[in-house]
């Protein structure tokens, strides 16, 4: 999804950073320099933070919204990253610009959320700057921002393989709901690839399709999060989330997303996932609604 829209002022650009939900994850192998070969079922929910672009001088970020909180301390954030390398493909002098990030997303919570934002810059940016790079090369400036910043480009299902830069179109998927949970711990993604045991996983054999939302929850039962077993050794809350979501009325299965901590829980539609998400314990960082199909 890409909804670019001319917001009030001349000028200034917004994107939507959608939350990106890993629906199964198996750990299929390790490459050399360490980083993990995956296959994931991934799909974006309504739930996302916003990058704006306005003109101004030179290259600034303005932190704003409910989780801005988690990235006061970060020393260069993603958004930045992605301007920069983006200007520096562009190899010649840009006007300066003054971006905006609404963060509702919580930090480091296993929903890509500064992958969506990085790949929200570089959609951004490349039409505010009138650049026009084209998807290929996009996606390969993506990679260089992070394993899962090419799938959260085009913010569409995808079946994402190799460190995450292979990707396919996903199996047809019928509508359904999402409710998303956190319990407010930040999982560092280096530690959870780190705890994992075990050997390698095979990669799923996806049907073509599912018609309907109790068809997709049977089928997802039967593949795992392979990253789910050592980030609930390293954060036992998980499990506890995992467990309120199963108990939720309606609710068709429950997993972790991506290294955690959010979980996601699957439903029939998005109004009875958005009943079920005020359920939740209001501590916790919690949505329901719809999955985006693109
Ligand atoms: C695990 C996943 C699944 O979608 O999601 P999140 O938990 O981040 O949401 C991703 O692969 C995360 O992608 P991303 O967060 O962009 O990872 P990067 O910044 O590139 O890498 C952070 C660190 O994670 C480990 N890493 C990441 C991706 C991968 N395929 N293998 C790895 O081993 C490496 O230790 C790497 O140094
Ligand atoms: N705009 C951003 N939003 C979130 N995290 C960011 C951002 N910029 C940099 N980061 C760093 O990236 C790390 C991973 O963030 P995030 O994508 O939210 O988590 P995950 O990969 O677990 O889904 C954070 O721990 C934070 O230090």
């Amino acid at each position: 999804m890409s909804s670019m829209l001319v917001e009030g002022g001349a000028g200034v650009l917004a994107e939507d950073a959608p939350a990106k939900i890993n629906l199964h994850l198996h750990v299929t192998g390790r490459r050399p320099d360490g980083y993990h070969l995956l296959d994931s079922l991934v799909v974006f929910a309504g739930a996302a933070d916003r990058v704006t672009a306005a003109p101004g001088e030179g290259l600034t970020l303005a932190l704003e919204g409910p989780e801005a909180g988690g990235l006061a301390a970060e020393p260069d954030n993603l958004v930045l990253r992605a301007a920069r390398l983006l200007a520096e493909a562009a190899g010649r002098d840009l006007p300066g610009v003054a971006l905006r990030l609404e963060k509702r997303l919580p930090v480091a919570s296993g929903i890509g959320g500064g992958s969506a934002d990085a790949a929200a810059a570089l959609r951004l940016l490349d039409r505010f700057w009138g650049l026009g790079l084209g998807e290929a090369r996009l996606r390969e400036l993506a990679l260089r921002l992070g394993a899962d910043v090419p799938v959260c480009l085009a913010s569409r299902p995808a079946l994402m393989q190799g460190i995450g830069e292979v990707l396919a179109p996903a199996p047809a998927l019928p509508g359904f709901g999402l409710v998303l949970a956190n319990p407010r711990v930040a999982v560092a993604t280096p530690g959870v690839f780190r705890a994992r045991q075990g050997g390698f996983s095979s990669p799923a054999a996806l049907p073509e399709g599912w018609t309907d939302a109790a068809g997709l929850a049977a089928g997802l039962l039967a593949l795992r999060n392979d990253l789910e077993p050592p980030a609930i050794t390293l954060c036992p809350p998980v499990a506890e989330v995992l467990a309120a979501l199963r108990a939720l009325p309606g609710a068709l299965m429950a997993r972790m997303s991506g290294s955690g901590a959010t979980c996601f829980a699957l439903f029939p539609d998005a109004e009875a996932a958005a009943q079920a998400a005020g359920m939740l314990p209001a501590d916790w960082w919690r949505w329901g609604g719809a999955a985006h199909h693109g």
